[in-house]
């Protein structure tokens, strides 16, 4: 019979998956199934969090019985997407309305009336985060405003992010979050880990009503929903997972993650930093109450402008047809895609900003416009890049990873545009790894996650770049150009 496996559950945006891992790193099994997406109206994006449960308890039932029963378990990890904020009765455990989306737009007004009142250096300096709609603060304020519900509620109501939400229902109403998806929140002060009061007060954020922090890895909770007692004991939002998954535990290591959006994460030790350049500082990780912290670029459109060409505009039928119809072309033809779809994220952090599609001609084909929508991988991390060197944080090799990374057109072109270094694992799930490795600390199977991340880590495959600079010189100033016009 085989070690006893660690399970972990990675909910994300479009699809909430459980997978088993081996300690030494090899991934046993996946099960998986979509989130449904709501868009009540433009700049609107909705989950509905009992289908979010439903669907994890039946991808969890389904590892569990791969595994052999709940007892050939060692652990549960989680991981999430992040800020997406839910809102359920604490005596029924039932949800009081939608959960509100990371990529939701509706505070946007709220937020820039927060701004021109003078609050953003107070926000900046207690959470690390910028004044956008983006984080689940000004969620919670809107939800308490607009929805009878929820502000009805009093007591009853608990508030929690993805996590939090599915550890009370794995472990029968454990009300907890850990400290990287608390210092998502713009409520959390990340110097103390504690909640602050004065920001929970500005937003509209109850304080009783959210969950209490603790670390990534340690006893977390138990569930008991499977057949027997499975301890819970890694937990971090899915960015921060992914920068553990890529060892990404020395100051200077970064690692960036192309799913529906992009998340550039630069490691930088114990000490908090604060970007000048409108970046984001963040946790890490949290291990024995002790903070490690990071530095994020967060880019909202990266994988969805590629679903968009294909279930929008019918461009490709599938999204690994992009590479070779990117190929297929000597350059874009002077076409440039600046995708704020979703407006845009760090370094500009416009969330009225829209996207579009620049230089078309009567020679523009599809090849072109496809190609651009890939460069556009490349020229939003370069934007990301200067603002972190500017902020003192030089990257050396960039290690990538999610689902389009799985594109060697893109991994070669970041090589090239960014002028370093590109790496990607063999295995890009490092999402879940990263749950996994903290897990396996949380119960004793490892002693540090630089222990788990030598034995559970597998190969790298390396892109350098190869690009003449007049090429690299030009798409640069292209861009430039593209995102110049968005932005004015
Ligand atoms: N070969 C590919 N080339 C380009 N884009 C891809 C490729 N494979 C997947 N994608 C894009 O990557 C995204 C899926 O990545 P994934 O990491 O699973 O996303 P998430 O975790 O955010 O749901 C989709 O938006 C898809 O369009
Ligand atoms: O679901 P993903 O992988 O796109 O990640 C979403 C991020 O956590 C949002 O901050």
């Amino acid at each position: 019979m085989t070690e006893r496996a660690i399970l972990v559950i990675d909910a994300g945006t479009t699809s909430t998956r459980a997978m088993l891992f081996d300690p030494d790193g090899g991934c046993r099994g996946v099960a998986q199934r979509d989130i449904t997406q709501h868009y009540p109206a433009p700049g609107l994006v909705e989950h509905d969090a009992a289908e979010i449960w439903d669907r994890t308890h039946t991808c969890i039932a389904e590892m569990v019985e791969a595994a052999g029963g709940a007892n050939r378990i060692a652990a549960i990890g989680i991981t999430n997407q992040r800020e997406t904020i839910v809102f359920w009765r604490r005596s029924s455990g039932e949800p009081l309305a939608r959960a509100i989306v990371w990529q939701d737009r509706r505070t946007a007004a709220a937020c820039e009336r927060l701004r021109e009142a003078g609050v953003e250096p107070r926000v900046q300096q207690a959470t690390g985060l910028v004044l956008d709609p983006y984080f689940s603060g000004s969620k919670i304020g809107w939800a308490l405003s607009n929805w009878p519900e929820v502000a009805a509620a009093g007591s009853d109501l608990a508030v929690g992010t993805i996590e939090s939400w599915l550890i009370w229902k794995l472990a029968g109403g454990r009300h907890v979050t850990d400290a990287t998806n608390a210092s998502r929140t713009a409520l959390m002060d990340i110097g103390t880990g504690r909640w602050d009061e004065g920001l929970c007060d500005l937003f509209g954020a109850p304080q009783g009503a959210l969950p209490e922090i603790v670390d990534c890895a340690g006893p977390i909770a138990t569930t008991s929903l499977f057949g027997a007692a499975i301890p819970i004991t890694g937990v971090a939002g899915d960015q921060q997972a992914a920068a553990i998954g890529q060892a990404c535990l020395r100051p200077g290591d970064t690692k960036a993650t192309y799913g529906t959006g992009a998340f550039v994460l630069t490691c930088t030790g114990s000490e908090r930093t604060m970007s000048e350049h409108r970046l984001l500082a963040t946790v890490g990780w949290q291990l024995h109450g002790q903070r490690s912290y990071a530095l994020e670029g967060s880019v909202f459109v990266a994988g969805s402008l590629v679903k968009w060409l294909r279930d929008q505009l019918g461009f490709v039928a599938t999204a690994a047809e992009t590479e070779a119809l990117a190929r297929s072309v000597a350059d874009n033809g002077g076409v440039f895609a600046v995708p704020a779809l979703a407006g845009l994220g760090a370094p500009h952090w416009r969330p009225d900003a829209r996207a579009a599609i620049t230089g078309l001609s009567f020679a523009t084909g599809r090849a072109h416009i496809v190609r651009a929508a890939l460069e556009a991988m490349a020229h939003q991390t370069f934007d990301l890049m200067q603002a972190f060197t500017a902020d003192g944080a030089r990257w050396g090799t960039l290690r990538i990873d999610g689902g389009m990374s799985a594109n060697d057109w893109i991994a070669q072109d970041l090589a090239d545009i960014l002028e370093a270094p590109v790496e990607r694992p063999a295995f890009v799930e490092t999402t879940a790894l990263g749950a996994a490795m903290l897990a396996g600390v949380g119960c004793g199977l490892f002693g540090s996650l630089a222990e788990t991340a030598s034995a559970m880590r597998g190969e790298t495959r390396r892109f350098t770049p190869a690009m003449d600079a007049p090429t690299r010189g030009a798409r640069i100033a292209g861009w430039r150009q593209a995102v110049g016009r968005v932005l004015d």
